[in-house]
């Protein structure tokens, strides 16, 4: 049987680590992720380990980014360093969206200040068919890191983390970032029979490599369609969302929150609920009771939101920072909970003491 037709989560997968996973229920990042409302309004932020902190690009100094990735020990003092810094409410693993392609044996590189580049892109039947599975073995450093990072992180929960099939398929299909999308595009609209198998494979790969960090001990998992924001909502529908949400249902015996991320996704949030998630990121573009409204028109059974603060004000002055704070914090009281993060990942030029002080700031704040 191959592996696009056996199903997700099958025996051969580990199990997810129930029996070994920390006792953290009373974590303020858990709480919210599952609709309560904690004492402290929990705060971590996208790509919160990297650049923005010295200490990290000391410890990266001369180490190419995959690398990093797949050193047990480097990624877990990387994961480990914003927590240290900034009193963050949640760690995130330390890692890639392109890792479980790498281990499966893609030729991807990541290029600095560029982004993925895949040197062979899947664009015909045949690259779709040879693009490899992913063993579970073949992401052991990974699952060693979350293993030790869970033995170091005392009360803070960790955040596992894959690319979802879009995202990961446009890196495949375009071979590298991409402005517009265009050949990724062109190939679900042209042979959707080819982009859906592609998208499977993606999907059980997610899957795998999720299933891993799981059964090493993460708390939760974050599944991030970082471009799905260009899609119209009707193809999302078509074309991404059985996907995603395979990969949500591949993991739900685990019992953890699913975080569901993307850019610009406004018009999407409903639909990227739809896929399974307990919580929905919103960028910085939809204020978070809109985004609320938009996923429960009615009220009933409203979302858990995570955002939205734009990353390039962190750049700005610190009033500007605190007037803003203080605005998302009180919208996101119309959502069922909210975990305070960036509406997208830290910029390297950002001031990483001002991350400290959102951070001290959020938690003196009423949730
Ligand atoms: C699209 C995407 C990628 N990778 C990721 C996404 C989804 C999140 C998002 O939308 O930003 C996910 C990711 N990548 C990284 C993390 C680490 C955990 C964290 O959030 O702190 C996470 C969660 C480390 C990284 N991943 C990367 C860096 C920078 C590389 C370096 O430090 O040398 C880090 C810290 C490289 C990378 N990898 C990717 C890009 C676009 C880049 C930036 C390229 C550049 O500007 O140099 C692909």
């Amino acid at each position: 049987m191959s592996s696009s037709t056996e199903p997700l989560g099958a025996p051969r997968q580990p199990t997810l680590g129930a029996d070994t996973r920390r006792d953290l229920s009373d974590a303020p990042f858990l709480l919210a992720a599952r609709g309560r409302r904690p004492l402290r309004l929990p705060v971590w932020f996208m790509r919160q380990a990297g650049r923005s902190l010295p200490e990290y690009r000391r410890l990266r100094a001369g180490v190419d980014m995959l690398g990093a990735c797949f050193d047990a020990d480097l990624l877990t003092e990387i994961t480990l360093q914003p927590v240290r810094r900034h009193g963050v409410d949640a760690a995130i693993l330390f890692s890639d969206i392109v890792v479980p392609l790498r281990a499966a044996g893609v030729d991807v590189e990541i290029s600095s200040g560029v982004g993925p580049v895949v040197r062979s892109p899947v664009r015909t039947r045949s690259d779709v068919d040879q693009l490899p599975e992913l063993h579970t073995e073949q992401v052991d450093p990974v699952a060693g890191g979350v293993r030790a990072l869970v033995g170091a992180l005392g009360d803070t929960p960790l955040i596992g983390f894959a690319g979802a099939p879009f995202t990961l398929a446009s890196y495949l299909v375009e071979g590298g970032p991409s402005k517009n999308h265009e050949r990724t595009k062109a190939l679900m609209h042209a042979d959707p029979e080819l982009w859906h198998r592609l998208m499977d494979k993606l999907a059980v790969m997610a899957v795998t490599f999720l299933r891993a960090q799981l059964a090493a001990g993460a708390d939760a998992v974050q599944l991030f369609d970082s471009w799905a924001g260009a899609l119209s909502e009707r193809d999302y529908r078509r074309f991404v969302l059985p996907h995603s949400s395979k990969v949500f249902a591949g993991i739900a015996d685990a019992g953890v929150p699913g975080i569901h991320f993307g850019v610009g996704t406004g018009e999407l949030l409903p639909a990227m609920r739809q896929a399974g998630a307990d919580v929905v990121g919103v960028d910085w573009r939809v204020p978070l009771d809109d985004a609320a409204r938009r996923m429960s028109p009615g009220g009933e059974d409203p979302p858990v939101v995570q955002g939205n603060l734009d990353p390039a004000l962190l750049l700005a002055s610190w009033p500007v920072v605190e007037d803003e704070v203080r605005r998302i914090v009180e919208e996101g009281r119309a959502a069922a909970g909210h975990v305070f993060n960036l509406g997208h990942g830290v910029l390297p030029d950002a001031d990483p003491t001002v991350l400290t002080r959102i951070v001290e700031l959020v938690h003196g704040l009423r949730p």
